[in-house]
């Protein structure tokens, strides 16, 4: 009863997407007149909820008790069972019908949902993905993950592969690349097989994972298959991921259908990941390789190396390995000669949100003061918006961090980089002066 009042105060509060996503799937396990435990599904679910929501929560719960309010969250303690038949194929099979088996690309045993650091730049994909490995259709049964390289569209594609493999073992998994796919249709033509080569992804497949769908620009006959392939699946219910290192508006040579077909579900974009999120990571590969690392060198590493991850792998298994040819602990001279490998530092270190909101007032003509302040006339609130979204793709700064150069809060900025990303889908224009302040930053 009172979980039930407090959720409905909840949805009353937050938006659709917030309350759905992170409000929904908690349950009250206990309840008495003062006291609420709630669970979560998985252990960064709760960590979230507790950063986020437990102080709304609570707020909402003294409203209606006299004691001061005590909410105690817990991790669900019912695990997903593993699927049966019916859940993982959604349809029987019967005696002398074809049993289509899953195909499998190589899967990275630690590219698990364990070992995948949460933050604001991946939140979105990480739950999109938690969800379809669980078969549950809050986003909906297709997704299109985009990011720049090296910033996890594999690694959490693998981790649905590692978790449904584990929980729902019968389900029918096709996971390939987009190349993969094309060389598989084009043997089948040769061999006179197609008509088996559509029927086991069409009618022998409960989850369809694609990667690098960018790679597909200009194959005619691939896109039309692979379209067949989608339309049938996602009318059927079936769940779909597909990833690309380029936006899907932004993929040369793609027929318009396919294009439309395959970004009818959620669309995501991962982000290079925010400072915290990068320290995180630090710690936490450098934990499981065994590697000593002091705070101030964490802290180093987090400030240089933004963007691609595997520019931190590669940094930390350098100094592992010059550090265990010194025969000592790390030190700073031993982190500091590692990353002089990493050739564009510099270059990278340089942009930051001060310096694209320079360039932002001299491309608008608008002054910092201007940007700054609180006026909500267009002609200063859009490039406002346009430099929060620029600073957010380009650099790793916190919406925090990016909402003190503006004077705003985390959550201006982020519907800035919502409004943004929506008018560059839907306006030319938006869209064209995006491109040219992204090669003025890139110069
Ligand atoms: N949030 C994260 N937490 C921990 N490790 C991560 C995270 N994101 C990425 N990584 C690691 O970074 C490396 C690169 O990730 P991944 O291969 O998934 O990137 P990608 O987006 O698919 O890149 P590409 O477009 O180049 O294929 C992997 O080793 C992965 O484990």
């Amino acid at each position: 009863m009172l979980w039930d009042t407090i959720k409905n105060s909840l949805s009353s509060s937050l938006s659709e997407s917030e309350y759905s996503l992170w409000i929904r799937p908690l349950s009250c396990v206990q309840e008495d007149d003062k006291t609420l435990q709630i669970a979560c599904p998985d252990r960064f679910f709760c960590a979230w909820v507790k950063e986020r929501y437990l102080g709304l929560i609570e707020s909402n719960l003294s409203k209606i008790i006299d004691s001061p309010p005590a909410v105690s969250l817990t991790v669900s303690s019912h695990q997903p069972a593993p699927q049966q038949e019916k859940n993982g194929s959604g349809q029987l099979r019967l005696p002398g019908m074809d049993t289509f088996k899953s195909t499998i690309r190589s899967l990275h045993p630690a590219y698990t949902f364990d070992q995948f650091l949460v933050g604001e730049s991946n939140m979105l994909a990480r739950s999109a993905c938690n969800a379809i490995a669980a078969a549950d259709y809050t986003f909906g049964n297709n997704l299109f993950m985009t990011s720049g390289t090296g910033l996890g569209k594999s690694h959490l594609t693998q981790a649905v592969v590692h978790q449904v493999m584990h929980n729902a073992p019968r389900t029918r998994m096709h996971y390939l690349t987009a190349q993969q796919f094309s060389a598989e249709m084009v043997k089948s033509i040769r061999s006179n097989s197609m008509q088996q080569f559509s029927n086991r992804f069409i009618h022998g497949c409960d989850l369809l994972l694609v990667e690098d769908v960018h790679t597909l620009a200009g194959k005619t006959k691939t896109q039309e298959e692979l379209n067949n392939v989608l339309d049938y699946l996602i009318k059927s219910g079936k769940r779909v991921i597909m990833t690309s290192s380029i936006p899907a508006r932004d993929i040369k040579g793609l027929d318009e259908d396919f294009r439309s077909r395959m970004t009818s579900g959620l669309i995501t974009d991962i982000e290079a990941p925010e400072y915290k999120t990068r320290v995180s990571i630090i710690r936490h590969k450098a934990a499981h390789s065994n590697l000593n690392l002091a705070e101030e060198h964490v802290h180093y590493l987090a400030d240089q190396l933004q963007g691609d991850i595997r520019r931190i792998e590669s940094a930390l298994m350098g100094i592992k390995a010059k550090a265990s040819v010194y025969n000592a602990p790390p030190d700073m001279d031993i982190v500091r000669s590692v990353l002089e490998g990493f050739g564009n530092l510099q270059q990278q270190k340089q942009l930051n949100g001060r310096m694209i909101r320079d360039i932002i007032s001299s491309q608008y003509r608008i002054s910092v003061e201007d940007l700054t302040s609180r006026s909500r006339k267009r002609i200063v609130s859009f490039p406002r918006q346009i430099a929060m979204y620029l600073t957010r793709k380009y650099t790793g700064e916190s919406l925090a961090h990016i909402g003190n150069l503006y004077n705003r809060d985390h959550s201006t900025v982020m519907y800035a980089v919502k409004v943004i990303n929506r008018d560059i889908a839907q306006k030319n224009t938006v869209r064209q002066q995006v491109e040219i302040l992204k090669d003025k930053l890139q110069k």
